[in-house]
């Protein structure tokens, strides 16, 4: 994995204790080393971790599961990151109160899990934080919108900052309700940009490109056309247009992609089943 952005060290955040640290809480865990956050402030618990992060927790002294796959410590901490499944948060946030004290930042990125699910399931900690990142934060290139309790002290905010801009942007949010939406969106959305170019390497095989050269240029495409947008800044509808000669070919392919708006129906409609889901997630939530 590369960093390749120079982010605000993720330092000063104190001790943190990492509960879960599967695909999302992996890939902070690494932004968060890679910013300088020293490894020896870091424990994480998860009973079922990944080789790589047994080999990396061995490689760089994070402490991992030392009490056998219990709550590292019993000390309080001042972060407790919370990167469990929502289902799964009841089981796990019973094993890690006694790390809580009133200094203690709660901070979840968990779908769904609201300010009031975290406080209720977190009641020893002084403030929570509730984040919702992306899965580019991998490589430090995260989306993150978060919003804190109402009270949460300036210094508690920055440290959470700090921790989620380790892997990308942020965004504060000032309205807790908008969190499920940008879930939908932000959080969920790069399935539905990975789902794109699945399409588009089977579309390519139906006008008759060899399936490896069709997935080669999809995947192509959509990193390139990523790395312009960023790149530029430039609107994407702007962009849209300098692809789209008159009369060209381009035009002949969107005549049918923005037909009586089908594809902003499917994704309105996409966004909302999303975002149906991450409120069904919150409270004690489905058990599936
Ligand atoms: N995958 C994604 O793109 C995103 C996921 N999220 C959120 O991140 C959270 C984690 O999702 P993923 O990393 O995708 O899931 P994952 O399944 O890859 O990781 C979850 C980890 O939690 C561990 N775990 C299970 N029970 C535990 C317990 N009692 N104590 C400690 N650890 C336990 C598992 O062993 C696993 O390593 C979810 O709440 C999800 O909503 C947020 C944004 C994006
Ligand atoms: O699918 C999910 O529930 C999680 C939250 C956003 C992305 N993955």
């Amino acid at each position: 994995m590369t960093f390749d952005i120079d982010h605000k060290a993720a330092d000063g955040a104190g001790t943190i204790l990492l509960l879960g640290a599967g695909r999302m809480g992996g890939a902070m865990l690494r932004g968060w080393l890679a910013q300088g956050v020293p490894a020896s402030a870091i424990s994480v618990a998860d009973p079922s971790p990944a080789p790589d992060l047994v080999e990396l927790a061995a490689r760089t002294g994070v402490r991992l599961n030392p009490a056998d796959g219990a709550p590292v410590d019993t000390a309080p901490v001042d972060t407790l990151v919370v990167a469990v499944k929502p289902q799964m948060v009841e089981s796990a946030a019973a094993g890690v109160q006694a790390v809580l004290a009133p200094h203690t930042l709660v901070l979840s990125i968990m779908a769904g899990k609201t300010l009031a699910d975290l406080r209720r399931l977190f009641p020893a900690a002084g403030s929570v934080v509730r984040a919702m990142p992306n899965l580019p934060a991998a490589v430090g290139r995260g989306a993150t919108v978060a919003v804190a309790e109402a009270g949460c002290p300036a210094e508690r905010r920055e440290r959470a900052a700090s921790l989620l801009t380790a892997v990308g942007s942020l965004e504060w949010l000032a309205d807790e309700a908008l969190v499920d939406a940008a879930t939908a969106l932000s959080g969920s959305g790069p399935a539905y940009v990975f789902y794109l170019v699945e399409c588009l390497t089977r579309a390519g095989v139906e006008v008759g490109l060899p399936a490896d050269v069709s997935e080669r240029l999809a995947r192509a495409t959509v990193e390139g056309a990523g790395a312009l947008m960023g790149a530029t800044g430039q609107p994407a509808a702007e962009l849209r247009a300098g692809v789209t000669s008159p009369g060209g070919t381009t035009a002949a392919g969107l005549s049918k992609l923005m037909a009586d708006d089908h594809l902003q129906s499917l994704l309105n409609a996409t966004l909302r089943a999303a975002a149906q889901r991450a409120a069904e997630l919150g409270g004690t939530g489905p058990k599936a």
